[in-house]
C-alpha cells in the first residue's frame, strides 16, 4: 500500500493504525501495539511495519482496505507493510526439532470428528499463509492417510532412523496407518502405542513448521494421559459436538489437559446444525449452545462451529480435501474463521519460548514440501 510521503503527523498515523487493530481484533491497544513497528521507506520517510505474529493472510487485503480508510479520516498518510511471523509458544518439555507449535486437538469421546477437525484446520492454516505438518497419533484407528488420500505411500529413509514425513498438498504428515497394518496396531498396549507416537515424532525429519496438528486418539483414559505428557505440546482444542453426552466427555478432556498443565486453547463444536439446502433454514439437531454452555462453564472461547455438512463427509472419505477442493465456500471459509482464531488464541495467550531459533535447524536437504512465505 502506498501514500504520500508528506506524512504530516506520524504519531496520528500510528494511533489511527493501532485503533483499527485493536478494533478489528477485539483486543486491548497494549497487545496490537506489540505488533507493529516504525521502518524507514527510503531513509527519510517512515512507515509502519505490522508483524502479525498468527496465521491470517486471507484477510490481508481486507485489513489493508480498513487500514487505508481509517488513515483517511484521521488525514494521516504513512506506508504500511504487513508481515506473518509465528513464535514458537512456551513448552514444559523440550521442542521438537523444527517445530514451533504442536497443537494437539482431542475429543473426550469418538466419532465427534475430531479428525476431520484436525485435517480441515491444518489445511486452513496453511491457507493462512503457516507451514503446517499433521501428525496422526490415533494409534488405534489411523485416519488422516484416508482423508489425505495416500494410504498406499510409505514414508521413505536415507539413514534407516529418520523417516521422511509423507506429502499431500503441501501438507506434511505421518501416521503409523503408514507404517503398520490397522489389525496390527488395533492390538497394542498402552506402552507400545506410546512407543510408536513418541517414534512417529521424534524419528520424522519434520521441514520447519509453524504448526504441527496433533490428531489424538479419541478418549480420556491412561493412553491418552500419557500421550498429553509425553509430547511437547504447546497447547490443546477439545472438539465436541452438541449433545449431552459428547459435552460430559468434552469435560473429560479438558480436565484430562488442565491435570497436565497444557493450555487449551478453547472448543470447537462440530455438527453444530445442520442447514437445508433448499431453504436455509437451520435446524440444531442434536442440541442448541452445547458448546458454548460448555465454553462458558471453563471460561473458554468457542473458537469455531461447524455444520454437520455431507460435503465434509464425502471430502474426508475420499481423500481430497474439502479446503482445496471447495475453498470458496461457506464450509472452507468456516474452518479458516476456526483456524485463524485457534492462531490468533495461540499467539495472545501462550508465553513466547524464550530460545526462538535454538532447535530451528532449517528443512531437510532436499525436502521442502511447503513454499517460504
Ligand atoms: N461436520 C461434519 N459433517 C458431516 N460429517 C462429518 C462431520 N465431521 C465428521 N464427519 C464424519 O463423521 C465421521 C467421524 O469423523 P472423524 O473420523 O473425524 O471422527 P473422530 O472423532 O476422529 O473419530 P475417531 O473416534 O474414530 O477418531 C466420519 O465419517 C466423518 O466424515
Amino acid at each position: 500500500m502506498f501514500f504520500s510521503r508528506k506524512s504530516p503527523k506520524p504519531s496520528a498515523a500510528w494511533q489511527a493504525v493501532v485503533d483499527y487493530l485493536a478494533d478489528y481484533f477485539v483486543l486491548p491497544k497494549d497487545e496490537v501495539t506489540l505488533w507493529c513497528s516504525d521502518h524507514n521507506t527510503d531513509g527519510s520517510a517512515s512507515g509502519i511495519s505490522i508483524t502479525f505474529p498468527f496465521a491470517n493472510q486471507t484477510q490481508w487485503p481486507f485489513i489493508q482496505a480498513g487500514i487505508a480508510r481509517a488513515l483517511q479520516s484521521a488525514k494521516a498518510e504513512v506506508d504500511v507493510t504487513l508481515k506473518q511471523q509465528i513464535n514458537a509458544g512456551q513448552t514444559a518439555k523440550p521442542p521438537v526439532t523444527n517445530i514451533r507449535n504442536i497443537i494437539a486437538v482431542a475429543s473426550g469421546k469418538g466419532g465427534v470428528g475430531k479428525s476431520t477437525t484436525s485435517i480441515n484446520m491444518a489445511f486452513a492454516l496453511m491457507q493462512e499463509g503457516a507451514r503446517v505438518g499433521i501428525l496422526d497419533a490415533d494409534i488405534y484407528g489411523p485416519s488422516v492417510p484416508i482423508m489425505l488420500g495416500n494410504t498406499s505411500e510409505r514414508p521413505s529413509t536415507t539413514d534407516n532412523k529418520h523417516m521422511q514425513p509423507l506429502e499431500a498438498h503441501g501438507l506434511v504428515a505421518n501416521s503409523i496407518g503408514y507404517l503398520v497394518p490397522a489389525d496390527d496396531a488395533a492390538v497394542w498396549r498402552g506402552p507400545m502405542a506410546s512407543k510408536a507416537l513418541s517414534q512417529l515424532l521424534n524419528e520424522t525429519r519434520w521441514p520447519v513448521l509453524d504448526y504441527l496438528i496433533v490428531d489424538m486418539p479419541p478418549g480420556t483414559g491412561d493412553i491418552q494421559l500419557t500421550m498429553a505428557q509425553q509430547v511437547p505440546l504447546t497447547a490443546a482444542l477439545v472438539v465436541t459436538t452438541p449433545q449431552d453426552l459428547a459435552i460430559a466427555d468434552a469435560q473429560k478432556g479438558i480436565a484430562m489437559f488442565n491435570k497436565v498443565n497444557i493450555p487449551v486453547l478453547g472448543l470447537v463444536e462440530n455438527m453444530s446444525y445442520y442447514q437445508c439446502t433448499a431453504c436455509g433454514h437451520k435446524d440444531y439437531i442434536f442440541a442448541k449452545d452445547g458448546g458454548n454452555v460448555l465454553a462458558e462453564r471453563y471460561g473458554l472461547p468457542l473458537l469455531g462451529a461447524l455444520p454437520l455438512d455431507i460435503q465434509i463427509r464425502e471430502h474426508a472419505g475420499s481423500g481430497k480435501p474439502l479446503l482445496l477442493s471447495a475453498p470458496d465456500g461457506p464450509l472452507a471459509e468456516a474452518y479458516r474463521d476456526m483456524a485463524r482464531a485457534v492462531s490468533l488464541e495461540l499467539a495472545t495467550t501462550v508465553p513466547v519460548a524464550e530460545a526462538q531459533s535454538k532447535h530451528i535447524k532449517g528443512d531437510p536437504i532436499a525436502f521442502n514440501p511447503l513454499k517460504d512465505n
